[in-house]
């Protein structure tokens, strides 16, 4: 028997975890709130007059939680307080997990077993790591700490490589030719459905097109391209050797419509294996917006030069911003290694047939 890991104290990580919430979602992705700081309520059940005025104080200071500087999460274990309307979503900012199996409770240390639980509040920095951790009637002093830290957030720099000169004008012209040609398809994104890795479209999180490269001599000049100029940049950085790549695609984002919100590249079965995500950019003089975004490092954006890359772990939360003007092309493959492939390959059966596609393709890098 694995002893489950020791619920996080100041400095460290918060853990991860999917968890049904009260705005419907049956697995509310925990990690994709990254980028603000986050202020967790534990009580238990708000029929709890202690319980009842911690979330008064989280009413009396509503405007602080704007989604954009910081998020309030309730942990209810209690189903009566959604049954009697004790707690309600209010957007933004305003939202509750309904903890009944008391996962997410054990996970931070509030529920010792199925009769006792520790009510608190914990606030998290913008990349979850715990600040504190607030007695439940310690409120006011846990949103003082939140609203000082969110006056001055410094402005981090976030751990990407840029590598200039992968494809030559002539190759990166090439490619949105053959884009253009073909028109591209519209492309969505993975999401585990009942264990299965499946195809989402959803035109708020994610709107561009693809177009798949199919010309197998093309596609191992690219790769061989980025095996010879991106993966010596990769294993001099961080010391991992990327032998393969997934997926030879050339991607469009059109002004007023094109983005893709922010997400990790790494968090369901089908893309487990993914290690590293390279943006090189086809046409970086010819548009407006379109940059790449790590929010959990500040409001810094990245702009890959035209036929140059930005390579960054697929672990870090990443958006591409909205185009705002022009059209922005980019090849986008993701590197793992052999490692990886072993992944990849276990989790080939918990692909869903329709999403299957994407994440089959494979070569060498
Ligand atoms: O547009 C980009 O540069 C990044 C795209 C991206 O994040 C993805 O395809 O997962
Ligand atoms: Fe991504």
């Amino acid at each position: 028997m694995t002893t489950p890991p020791a619920p996080p104290i100041a400095g460290d990580y918060a853990p991860w975890f999917h968890a049904k919430a009260l705005s419907g979602s049956d697995r509310y992705a925990f990690h994709s709130v990254g980028g603000r700081h986050v202020l967790m309520l534990f009580f238990g059940t708000a029929s709890q007059p202690g319980a009842k005025a911690a979330l008064e104080v989280v009413a009396k200071h509503r405007e602080v939680f704007d989604d954009e500087h910081a998020v309030f999460f309730g942990v209810t274990v209690d189903p009566s307080d959604v049954a009697q309307n004790r707690i309600a979503q209010d957007l933004p900012g305003i939202r509750y997990f309904l903890d009944y199996d008391r996962a997410v409770s054990r996970l931070f240390g509030a529920a010792k077993d199925a009769h006792r639980y520790e009510p608190f509040w914990v606030l998290l920095d913008r990349e979850l790591r715990v600040i504190q951790r607030y007695r439940i009637d310690a409120g006011e002093a846990a949103i003082a700490e939140l609203r000082k830290r969110t006056a001055k957030v410094p402005d981090g720099v976030a751990p990407v490589l840029t590598v200039p000169d992968v494809f030559d004008a002539e190759t990166c012209r090439m490619l949105i030719d053959l884009y253009n040609k073909d028109g591209g398809t519209a492309s969505g994104f993975m999401r585990d459905v009942d264990g299965k890795t499946t195809h989402v479209l959803d035109d708020n999180f994610k709107r561009r097109r693809d177009t798949s490269i199919e010309d197998a001599k093309l596609i191992q000049m690219l790769s061989q391209r980025i095996a010879r100029r991106v993966a010596p940049a990769i294993e001099r950085a961080t010391h991992f050797k990327a032998t393969r790549i997934e997926r030879h695609i050339v991607a469009c984002y059109e002004a007023g419509k094109g983005h893709f919100r922010p997400h990790r590249d790494n968090t369901t079965f089908g893309t487990a294996h993914r290690r590293f995500a390279v943006t090189i950019n086809l046409n970086a003089e010819e548009y407006e917006g379109g940059d790449l975004r790590f929010p959990e490092f500040g409001g810094r954006t990245y702009r890959a030069p035209t036929g140059g890359a930005v390579v960054f772990s697929c672990s870090l939360l990443h958006e591409a911003m909205p185009v705002t003007k022009g059209k922005r092309y980019a090849f986008l493959p993701f590197l793992y290694d052999e490692e990886a492939r072993a992944v990849r390959e276990a989790n080939l059966d918990k692909l869903a047939a329709a999403g299957g596609q994407d994440v089959k393709q494979e070569g060498a890098a």
